[in-house]
């Protein structure tokens, strides 16, 4: 009798490459021959020590800085050269670590200005507001809706973005990335500023992230969030790739364990 194993489905494509980087700013070296990979629908931390290059990293991937050295590419594409706008044209959206909304916007106009990029109407035909762009609006407001409803945030559609709480601010910013359809989205410390069960929600969308086979890129100081939602943790210390693996192996590498102890108690 023939046994037929199932083979797991471990082979994942990889889509972003990240090969040989290296930036300096002048005589400092931010990031010094970092390789690392991820692959589609993968949740992947970039954590380490202030200081340790992870937002230098986060620039250059998405098109805000110039790479001294190395290659960046994703799906199969090289993306050194290219403008932030053509990054995430090619399916590449990032948040910042500091909160980028529209405070005197309302909550769903904030996603409705992400949303109009992807519109085909004329200006002509939007100053005439003509019964095309009175459609296209009205799909535009329900897929905002829906993307509000998504990240928790639905309730809160038509107060002004400026009236959140800090946290909720943070989980609007993720929602005007998820409005540009991303296929890889890249976090930059998303929970910094939220209180203990904005996180623990926060956590609970990354997982419905992922369920939406959106890659996952995150830069985050919280590890209970980056040990709980991520497939793979890459540890930068000084600018250098000090550990790459599952979440159970880096935090016993003893490694990982000293850059984090020796600097200080804040950062583990
Ligand atoms: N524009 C810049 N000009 C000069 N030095 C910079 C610049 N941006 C970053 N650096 C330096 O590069 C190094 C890496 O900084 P980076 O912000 O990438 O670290 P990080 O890991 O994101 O830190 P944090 O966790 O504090 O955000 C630091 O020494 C920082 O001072």
């Amino acid at each position: 009798m023939t046994l037929h194993m199932t083979t797991p489905a471990t082979t994942r494509q990889t889509v972003l490459t990240v090969d040989n980087l290296a930036v300096h700013f002048g005589g400092l070296v931010a990031i010094s021959d970092a390789s690392f990979k991820v692959d589609e629908g993968e949740v992947v931390s970039l954590i380490g020590p202030n200081g340790a290059g992870k937002t230098t990293a986060f620039n250059v991937i998405s098109g805000f800085l110039a790479a001294t050295k190395g290659v960046v590419a994703y799906k199969g594409r090289r993306l050194n050269g290219l403008k932030p706008h053509q990054i995430a044209d090619a399916g590449l959206v990032r948040t910042f670590q500091k909160t980028s909304v529209f405070g005197n916007d309302t909550v769903i106009d904030n996603i409705m200005i992400g949303l109009h990029r992807r519109g085909d109407a004329s200006i002509w035909q939007t100053l005439l507001l003509t019964p095309k762009v009175r459609r296209q609006e009205q799909a535009l407001r329900e897929a905002a809706a829906e993307i509000l409803d998504f990240v928790g945030l639905g309730h809160r559609s038509n107060e002004l973005a400026g009236a959140l709480a800090y946290g909720e601010q943070r989980l609007l910013e993720v929602a005007v990335a998820l409005a540009a359809k991303p296929s890889l989205l890249l976090l930059d410390e998303p929970a910094c500023g939220m209180n203990p069960t904005e996180a623990l929600n926060f956590r609970n969308l990354l997982g419905e992230i992922g369920r939406k086979k959106i890659t996952v890129l995150l830069v985050e100081h919280n590890m209970r969030m980056v040990m709980g939602v991520s497939d793979r943790v890459v540890v930068l210390n000084h600018g250098r790739i000090i550990a790459d693996g599952p979440p159970t192996e880096i935090q016993q590498n003893p490694e990982v364990i000293r850059a984090y102890l020796g600097h200080g108690p804040k950062h583990a």
